[in-house]
């Protein structure tokens, strides 16, 4: 007696057993991209796997992102945060990531409006348009501001290096950015490198990522920090009140300056929903 399998009946069970299948949303901020992973249920698996959060945002071998981020259920909060860059590694605060998250759980409904949530810097507040695509996201307040040279050297919920530049559209911020980002300063933790040039009614500005290991099209705790070196070298003080241009788009950011402290600091802009799917990992 012979069995005639059929071709599915052959190649179902090893596919289902060598993948798992991964849901996710993928989202963008001024062209800082990102994928989302709703984990209220817990079962994502991966916090700790870095290799496969690297594939994941590999844009020839994965979905392809400048980071990935779980969104999870946390008491006293609405929502926690976890953020992970390219390399697949936990990173430090990521503002963009930070407005993203905000309008990926406005979309699950799990807030509605505004939210306060953690996230690895700690409690954040921010607001959501009604139609869903715009946030303002409140970041750390911040004491320290550092020189190193002409540049600028703070910790905006992630370390910073700003320097002013001219024609930074023709700068090699790769190359410039990766050689500050590698020196004997800053290489054993890492540094995101910051290019700024003054054009009167805004700022450009152009960003080398830690653990990215690129320039990405925006940094939003990169956009603050240059807002505050920017305030603090031109002596401003009050509510400042700046509109920054990067590749990807355009961001806002306010706050107090008092000459020492920079406090009730909002990060603004766009956060888009792109594209959702599930990939086998
Ligand atoms: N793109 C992010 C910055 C991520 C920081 C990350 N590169 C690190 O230093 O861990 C942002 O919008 O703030």
């Amino acid at each position: 007696m012979f069995y005639h399998a059929s071709i599915t009946d052959l190649v179902k069970p090893i596919y289902y057993t060598q993948f798992m299948k991964l849901d996710f949303l993928k989202y963008e901020g001024a062209g800082n991209d990102f994928i989302l992973i709703d984990n209220r249920n817990e079962t994502f698996s991966l916090v700790d796997d870095t290799e496969t959060i690297k594939k994941l945002c590999d844009r020839h071998f994965g979905i392809g992102a400048d980071g990935l981020m779980v969104l999870q259920m946390k008491n006293g909060f609405d929502f926690e945060m976890l953020y992970f860059n390219a390399d697949g590694r936990e990173g430090s605060m990521c503002g963009n990531g930070g407005r993203c998250i905000v309008a990926f759980a406005n979309h699950l409904k799990v807030i509605e409006g505004e939210t306060n949530f953690l996230a690895v810097d700690g409690p954040h507040y921010a607001t959501i348009s009604e139609n869903g695509n715009w946030v303002s996201l409140q970041m750390i307040d911040v004491q320290d501001i550092k020189t190193d040279g002409d540049a600028f050297v703070l910790n905006t919920g992630s370390p910073h290096y700003v320097l002013e530049v001219e024609d930074l559209a023709s700068k090699d911020v790769y190359q410039d950015g990766k050689t500050i980002r590698y020196n004997e300063t800053y290489s054993a933790k890492g540094i995101n490198v910051n290019f700024v040039e003054d054009l009167g009614d805004h700022y450009f500005v152009r960003t080398y990522e830690r653990g990215v290991e690129n320039e990405t099209f925006a940094c939003g705790t990169g956009v603050t920090a240059v807002s505050m070196a920017m305030a603090k070298k031109k002596g401003l003080t009050g509510r400042i009140k700046n509109s920054i241009r990067v590749p990807g788009g355009n961001l806002n950011v306010n706050f107090n300056y008092d000459g020492n402290s920079f406090n009730n600091v909002f990060l603004e802009g766009p956060a888009t929903f792109v594209f959702e799917g599930s990939i086998n990992i």
